[in-house]
């Protein structure tokens, strides 16, 4: 059942049910309509559905099973209507998808259900047996909702698909505000959450933002925000835009109206202002990747959850944990997101904010120092401010821009020079191109493509590793952020070993990770994977929608990746492709054998009636001998005239335009944190500057200095930061340019069985 307001990605969520279920040896039922549906009840209300019912779900916007907002469900006869209707229809385990107030009712219902039978027995309205057979209710809640706003669980199904959305929209309207200097006040969803503004401030670097979590009396929060925005306006800024989350309220609860805003904008700062309220359109549209992969993730968990529960296990939330698929005491969830409304009407905000998970919070700060800061009055005394360079280093990859802009701005709030260094280690040693960053140079470079710094694959030793010390020491940089892929691993890697040799390296050092081929040891994931997906995305929803129409065709997508099937895989998963192929498993004849069968057994059963277009997405180095062009002439030969198989590839549109709001917030939450690496490792290195015997240094001053020189990844919930020497040493197959550790290996199995592909096991 999908419940409440409707959220990009419930489809895939409920697409990923009932094929788990069937793949299970279950029987999926819908319940359309929500809660509205269930006490309703009878056949037009709960529908079995079938593998085929749910093909082509992945790509569709909205629910396709309905969702309503029930007041009867509120009632204790509404929820005795909805007990009898599954039983009835001998529902055994209930899956609800929805926001909050959804999941409270789940397990409102939950805890109710012993009190509900006994009435329905004792009204007759069941049998005994009946009774002594649905005994428990087994629930489980998959969170969908864009506000963001359950506890216990970092994003929710649909949240990241109306960030886009809005993020799309800010960029939109960034470009009007900048032709006639306005500003420009935009309220955005978020009924009692502030995390779709507070994110989208992020990602559009707006000048303020409102939400409920963070109140402040109305003289405070007009003086800072003009404050603000003043100070950006006599700093050479054109635009203004200000969000507001619709449920931002004054810290004495009134609500704050976005014409409240415009005035104080207009009468204070005398700024031609504009409102737009985004509206529904922050609900519409196809999923984002992100959303496809957490709805698919998460269905498929529930059904597991499901399986597994006893009487005596809480009933289950599915929730992720930065990049973890976990199950939650539902219960527990519920309470905490209750407390969070009610620290707020208690005007507890404080709490309220402790009660929202520490990535918010975090968020938040950063989003202070970033856009808010007075850079002209910064927080360190002057001798603990650095300068601190960062280079791009590899091919592009979505994101590098607003590492660049999150690390400038956060370190000009701490009162730390930042260095950009132009055309990787090349430019640095032949033209010295590295210069102060400048505010007003960068604020456009948030959301910008591309690498505004420019970037190339050359690492230190194969430039002038002795020129780049020397340039080091010449601007006196005290840390360096490295960001890009492989060739940033190796260029780490290089700096730090020799260290040895050049003092000047002697700074710590760190990597953000950023590459589209997601192969950089230390993270499970780099800037750029999540912008490369969503470009493969809507490639692939284009092309998939081309084969569907013609009923029988196949195509063979070449994806990139280097070495690494994360992308092909991922992409697969978020499309629904029938087939993928990577490097670590490569094509052996028997596995397409059996895949060419199996897509004859589909075509012959669709008869050509139904929109069974295929996709195959094959990495480009899956194979040496199978080429995209020879798989393709290989599966028309054995077609049987059947269907037949054309290629695509989308080559570097894979890189993506603009990043995508998760990799611009990612970036700058990885790049505050490089800053804060830089800040704290300083000290620890300062003793060895100007050390002579560096390559004599003692077990435990090794051990001292081995982590200021690092990848700052994102390992299973956390942040983490491990040094280049044990990564290096123990995690990397240098050769092949890939971890050791393929850590996303059990995604594939999944997309597989969600598309009936039998595989032989490696
Ligand atoms: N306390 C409750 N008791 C019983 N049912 C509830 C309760 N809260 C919510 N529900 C049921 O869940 C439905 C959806 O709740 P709500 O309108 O709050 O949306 P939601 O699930 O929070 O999603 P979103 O906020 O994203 O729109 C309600 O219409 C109601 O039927
Ligand atoms: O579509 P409706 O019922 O008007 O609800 C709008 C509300 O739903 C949400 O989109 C999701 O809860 C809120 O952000 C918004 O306030
Ligand atoms: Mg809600």
């Amino acid at each position: 059942m999908t419940s409440g307001g409707d959220a990009p990605g419930m489809n895939a969520n409920v697409r990923a049910m009932v094929r788990a279920a069937i793949y299970k040896g279950c029987k999926p039922f819908a319940i359309y309509e929500g809660y509205e549906g269930l006490v309703k009840g009878g056949s037009d209300y709960i529908k079995e559905l079938s593998w085929n019912d749910v093909r082509g779900w992945l790509s569709e916007g909205g629910t396709n099973i309905g969702t309503a907002r029930s007041k009867e469900f509120r009632t204790k006869e509404g929820r005795l209507k909805a007990a009898k209707n599954l039983i009835d229809a001998g529902i055994n385990a209930l899956i609800v998808c929805g926001g909050d107030g959804s999941l409270t009712g789940a397990d409102l219902f939950r805890s109710e259900w012993p009190e509900l039978l006994s009435t329905l027995l004792k009204s007759n309205q069941i049998t005994q047996s009946q009774h002594q057979s649905f005994k428990y209710l087994n629930i489980c809640g998959t969170v969908g909702s864009i506000d963001n706003d359950m506890s216990s669980t970092d994003a929710t199904i649909g949240a990241y698909s109306s960030l886009a959305r809005i993020c799309q929209a800010i960029d939109y309207i960034d470009a009007t505000a900048n032709s006639h200097s306005r500003a420009f006040v935009i309220e955005v969803m978020g009924r009692h959450c502030g995390w779709l503004a507070l994110m989208a401030g992020i990602a559009t670097t707006a000048d303020y933002i409102l939400i409920p979590e963070k109140p402040a009396s109305s003289k405070e929060w007009h003086e800072q925000m003009t404050e603000i925005v003043a100070k950006h306006r006599k700093r050479g800024k054109r635009t203004t835009i200000v969000l507001v989350a619709e449920g931002a309220i004054t810290s004495d609860l009134k609500p704050i109206t976005c014409t409240e805003v415009k005035d104080i904008l207009v009468e204070k700062l005398g700024l031609d202002t504009r409102i737009t309220t985004l509206g529904h359109v922050q609900r519409g549209g196809t999923a984002v990747a992100y959303d496809r992969i957490l709805a698919t993730l998460q269905g498929f968990e529930a059904i597991e959850a499901v399986l597994q529960c006893t009487p005596d296990t809480p009933s289950p939330m599915i929730a992720i944990e930065e990049n973890k698929i976990i199950r939650r005491p539902l219960v527990n969830a519920v309470k905490l997101t209750k407390s969070v409304a009610e620290a707020i009407n208690n005007k507890d905000f404080k709490k309220a904010m402790q009660l929202r998970d520490s990535e918010f919070v975090e968020h938040l700060h950063n989003f202070m120092a970033m856009n808010s800061a007075d850079h002209n009055n910064p927080s360190l005394p002057l001798e603990k401010r650095l300068n601190i360079a960062i280079i791009n280093v590899g091919a592009p990859a979505g994101g590098m821009n607003s590492a660049t802009y999150s690390m400038a701005t956060y370190c000009m709030s701490r009162g730390h020079k930042p260095f950009g260094i132009y055309n990787g280690f090349t430019g640095l040693t032949r033209h010295e191109s590295i210069k102060p960053l400048n505010w007003l140079e960068i604020i456009n470079w948030n959301n910008a493509g591309g690498s505004e710094l420019g970037t190339n694959r050359t690492v230190p030793e194969e430039s002038d590793i002795g020129l780049i010390a020397y340039y080091f020491t010449k601007y006196k940089i005290d840390g360096l952020i490295i960001v890009g892929g492989f060739e940033a691993y190796t260029s780490l890697h290089q700096l730090e070993r020799n260290r040895v040799n050049y003092p000047a390296f002697r700074i710590p050092i760190i990597l953000i990770p950023a590459t589209i081929s997601n192969n950089v040891p230390g993270t499970e994931h780099s800037l750029g994977t999540d912008t490369c997906l969503n470009s493969l995305v809507e490639y692939c929803d284009t092309i998939k929608q081309s084969a569907s129409a013609s009923r029988n065709r196949v195509f063979v997508i070449e994806v990139q990746g280097g070495n690494s099937g994360y992308i092909a895989t991922s992409a697969a998963l978020a499309c629904g492709a029938q087939i993928s192929y990577v490097p670590e498993e490569g094509i052996s004849l028997d596995q397409l054998e059996m895949d060419i069968n199996s897509l004859k057994q589909i075509f012959i059963n669709s008869e050509g009636k139904s929109k069974s277009g295929k996709l195959i997405l094959k990495s480009a180095n899956a194979s040496k001998v199978l080429t995209t062009n020879v798989l393709a002439s290989i599966i028309n030969s054995e077609s049987s005239h059947r269907f037949e198989a054309k290629t695509a590839i989308p080559g570097h549109v894979q890189q993506g335009g603009m990043p995508s709001p998760i990799d611009r917030t990612r970036a700058a939450r990885l790049a505050v944190r490089a800053v804060q690496f830089i800040e704290t490792k300083t000290e620890i290195l300062l003793p060895f500057k100007n050390c002579d015997s560096f390559n004599l240094l003692s077990d435990d001053d090794i051990h001292k200095i081995v982590n200021t020189a690092a990848v700052l990844g994102i390992k299973r919930s956390k942040l983490k930061f491990t040094n280049i020497r044990h990564l290096y040493d123990f995690e990397t197959n240098v050769k092949k340019r890939m971890p050791k550790d393929i850590h996303w290996s059990y995604i594939r199995d999944i997309a597989d069985q969600l598309e009936g592909r039998i595989t032989i096991k490696h």
